[in-house]
């Protein structure tokens, strides 16, 4: 219908009584002498993940992703493998990973899908901070990709649970698509299986925490994290600090901090994104919305948001009583890499910034 994108309803594999039966309605049984396995990028859950050419029906050979079942896996492990074929099949979006189609019919099982060139999205940060290529606009372009596959998915009724930078895709045009549809999951080091098992806690909004409250609303938060991860290109959430810190600084109010050079309207979206009630935070359609408005006038992205510094200064410290610029401190505590940005705020001696308790 014109109103809605889709008007598809996700159908959870779980509810048919023969699970392969879902996959057989949603994923295409494809011709594994159709497949070329060209090398092995990396390892999953359930076996090898490699890149390899499939023959498509117009006889041309596109490059794709494919996981592999290791040998000998019992028939509960192939059903949660191929869960994900069953689940992403439903979806199509430019923003959601792209099923080819499986082999169920022959070993090795396989899922084949589009080969997205540059990997997940938490590596493809750490590995680019700092490039031109990723300049703010860029950045800002990827998160409004994701947004509107997270609106094409909040459409279609899916949670997805476990919303990250590692659980996003990156193709060699730097579209960024969501990844990730499985039963059971490997999350942020733990496994995770949706019948109650561990959360992937910095990630998690609260009432998804406090009574297992997963809804797209509590997507929007977890999308509000990964908006931190992008702009901090890749960083820990909260860095090293333990799941239960997490939990009671946010149950205190606390939020995660603008990253370094953050735009103060993208900041201002993180923390709509992680309001405590689940129902003042913004749809995926608003976050779109936002982040198109901002691509349009990047003017609006060179506003940054303002940095709280907490540093605790020793006054005892033999030579302290003598520092009065904010160079010396600043090169005192070993943070140099400071001293530009505080001049940015018209900061020049302690005077302006010390709040002695
Ligand atoms: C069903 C599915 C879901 C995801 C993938 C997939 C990974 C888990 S990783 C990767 N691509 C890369 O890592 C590219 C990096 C290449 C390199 O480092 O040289 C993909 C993917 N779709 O491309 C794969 C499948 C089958």
């Amino acid at each position: 219908n014109p109103t809605s994108a889709s008007s598809k309803t996700y159908i959870d594999p779980h509810t048919y009584e023969d699970p392969t039966k879902a996959v057989k309605d949603f994923a295409r049984e494809l011709d594994p002498n159709l497949i070329v396995i060209e090398a092995v990028i990396g390892g999953g859950e359930f076996g090898d993940v490699c890149r390899g050419k499939l023959r498509k029906v117009n006889g041309r050979d596109v490059t794709v992703a494919i996981k592999t079942l290791k040998q000998g896996a019992t028939e509960k492990t192939r059903l949660d493998f191929l869960s994900e074929a069953s689940i992403m099949g439903q979806f199509d979006d430019d923003n959601v990973i792209y099923l080819e189609g499986v082999v169920t019919k022959h070993h090795p099982i396989m899922i084949v899908t589009e080969y997205m060139e540059n990997g997940s999205l938490d590596t493809f940060l750490r590995l680019n901070e700092g490039k031109a290529k990723l300049d703010v606009v860029q950045l800002t372009r990827m998160l409004r990709g994701i947004g509107s596959g997270m609106k094409y998915l909040s459409d279609m009724k899916y949670v997805h649970r476990d919303l990250a930078a590692r659980n996003i895709l990156v193709n060699k045009d730097l579209i960024c698509k969501v990844a990730d549809f499985g039963l059971s999951r490997e999350v942020d080091g733990d496994t995770y299986t949706t019948r109650g098992g561990k959360i992937p806690v910095r990630w998690t909004a609260i009432e998804a925490i406090d009574y297992r409250k997963f809804t797209s609303n509590s997507d929007v938060w977890s999308y509000g994290v990964l908006c931190w991860e992008m702009i901090s290109f890749g960083e820990r959430p909260f860095w090293n600090w333990s799941n239960q810190d997490v939990i009671k600084a946010i149950k205190k109010g606390y939020r995660l901090p603008p990253p370094m050079g953050c735009p103060d309207a993208l900041y201002k979206l993180m923390l709509d994104c992680w309001k405590d009630d689940y129902l003042d935070r913004p749809k995926f359609e608003q976050i779109v919305g936002i982040l198109s408005n901002l691509i349009q006038t990047p003017n609006k992205l060179l506003l940054l948001a303002k940095q709280t510094f907490v540093f605790i200064i020793n006054p005892d410290q033999p030579n302290f009583a003598q520092i009065t610029s904010i160079d010396e401190w600043l090169h005192s505590l070993q943070l140099d890499h400071y001293i530009k940005q505080f001049k940015s705020y018209g900061y020049m001696n302690l005077s302006q910034i010390c709040h002695f308790t």
